[in-house]
């Protein structure tokens, strides 16, 4: 019998946060009201050159408050990263930090946060709830459509000796507050809207689909699914559509709201392993993967998928009829992810047949895979990855 979910006694978590055009220009203020003296912005040259670090520096200069930057972040951060950022904080005598970027930069502040105020290795707080003390205020600001690291509890960093992304889930990486101006993401290019886009795709997917999902993040899930399918291929094809980038911004907003609370699953368990060993974009391996993983749990959770497939706007057959169901669904995810320009297979990213077994290994043990609708053995996850191969 399924079980009723509303009487499930749950806590939920999500930042203060500020949603709409000019959210940016106000990190100066909200830093000062954190009571900061003395900033570290943490950001990346990407994000540096299309100026939205800019915004950020001179909101900071209105307020006078002195900061300072650290831009050696790669996208899929890097343990030695946060580290050296640790290392910049504590000798510039930082007190806040303020994220400006994609999830990189802002999963890089995270763990700097942590570090700094636990004096420990950032690997040593992998998995859930391993993070004892609070990091240093943190303000984010989004510049991208589709990580929500600024609404969410996790950070996800490279781990360089075990070639894998080691997920760090914890209300303590929660930031103080976001500041979610969707003008930022205006500058992003085709490629990166198309896979950050289907990230948060992805995220509203396996969100609604958790064996931790509540009402509550039912509502944000379904509410994302519909924006990101409805906006994604407009703000691809108009960049500077302000209205097509706050739906996008909406929609990835809502799908963090959703999985912080909900977690993820397979899809995510199996692409951190192939950020790690091949460095490739985190939303590309998730764009990749999601059909298949949800051709595999289809049949688990086939109502919940319907009502997938219906707020992607597929025409979906009777509730009955299970097969048809999977079909009209994986079609549309194929469309969708067809029309974004992913189109590809996991061999011609450069992974090999026999990367599978170690890659396989690792998704099993990643924190995502236990919300996933169905369980796993090695022998399932391995098929997946042939599937997409
Ligand atoms: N913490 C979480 O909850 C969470 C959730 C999903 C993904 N992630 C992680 O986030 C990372 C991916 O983040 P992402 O997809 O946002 O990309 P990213 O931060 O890795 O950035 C990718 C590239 O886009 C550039 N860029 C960023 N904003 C831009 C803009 N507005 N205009 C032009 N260029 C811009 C950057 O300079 C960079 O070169 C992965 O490491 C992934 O694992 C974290
Ligand atoms: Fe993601």
């Amino acid at each position: 019998m399924t079980r009723n979910k509303l009487l499930d006694l749950r806590k939920f978590v999500a930042p203060e946060f500020v949603f709409g055009d000019g959210a940016a220009g106000l990190a100066g203020r909200y830093a000062r009201n954190l009571g900061a003296r003395r900033v570290l912005v943490v950001t990346d040259e990407g994000v540096i050159r299309h100026g939205c670090a800019g915004l950020v520096l001179e909101s900071l200069a209105r307020e006078g408050l002195p900061n300072v930057v650290f831009q050696e972040v790669s996208s899929n951060p890097r343990d030695c990263e946060v580290m050296a950022g640790a290392e910049t904080c504590l000798r510039e005598g930082c007190d806040a930090i303020v994220a400006v970027g994609g999830g990189s930069p802002m999963d890089c502040a995270k763990g700097i946060g942590i570090v700094v105020t636990n004096e420990r290795h950032i690997s040593s707080f992998e998995g859930v709830d391993n993070v004892p003390r609070p990091g240093l205020p943190l303000i984010c600001v989004p510049t991208t459509s589709g990580s929500s690291a600024d609404v969410s509890q996790f950070a996800i960093v490279s781990d360089t000796s075990r070639r894998l992304k080691l997920a760090i889930v914890s209300k303590t990486v929660v930031p103080d507050a976001a500041l979610i101006d969707p003008r930022t993401t205006t500058t992003m290019g085709y490629e990166l809207t198309a896979h950050t886009g289907l990230d948060a795709l992805t995220h509203a997917v396996e969100a609604y689909a958790s064996n931790a999902s509540s009402p509550v993040t039912d509502l944000h899930a379904l509410e994302a699914v519909r924006l990101v399918s409805a906006n994604l291929l407009a703000a691809m094809r108009a960049p500077h559509d302000l209205e097509a980038r706050a739906r996008m911004m909406l929609g990835s907003l809502y799908a963090g709201l959703a999985f912080s609370n909900a977690i993820l699953g397979a899809v995510h368990a199996l692409a951190h392993g192939l950020g790690g060993l091949l460095d490739l974009p985190h939303g590309l391996c998730n764009a990749i993967l999601l059909e298949h993983v949800v051709a595999a749990n289809y049949e688990t959770a086939p109502g919940r998928y319907r009502n997938i497939g219906l707020a992607l706007g597929a025409a979906m057959p009777e509730v009955g009829d299970h097969s048809g169901g999977r079909q009209a669904l994986l079609e549309a995810l194929r469309r969708l992810t067809r029309e974004a320009g992913v189109n590809c297979r996991l061999s011609e990213l450069g992974v090999q047949r026999e990367d599978l077994p170690e890659l396989a290994a690792k998704a099993l043990c990643d924190p995502c895979l236990v919300t996933n609708p169905r369980p796993f053995t090695i022998e399932d996850i391995v098929g997946i990855y042939e599937k997409a191969l």
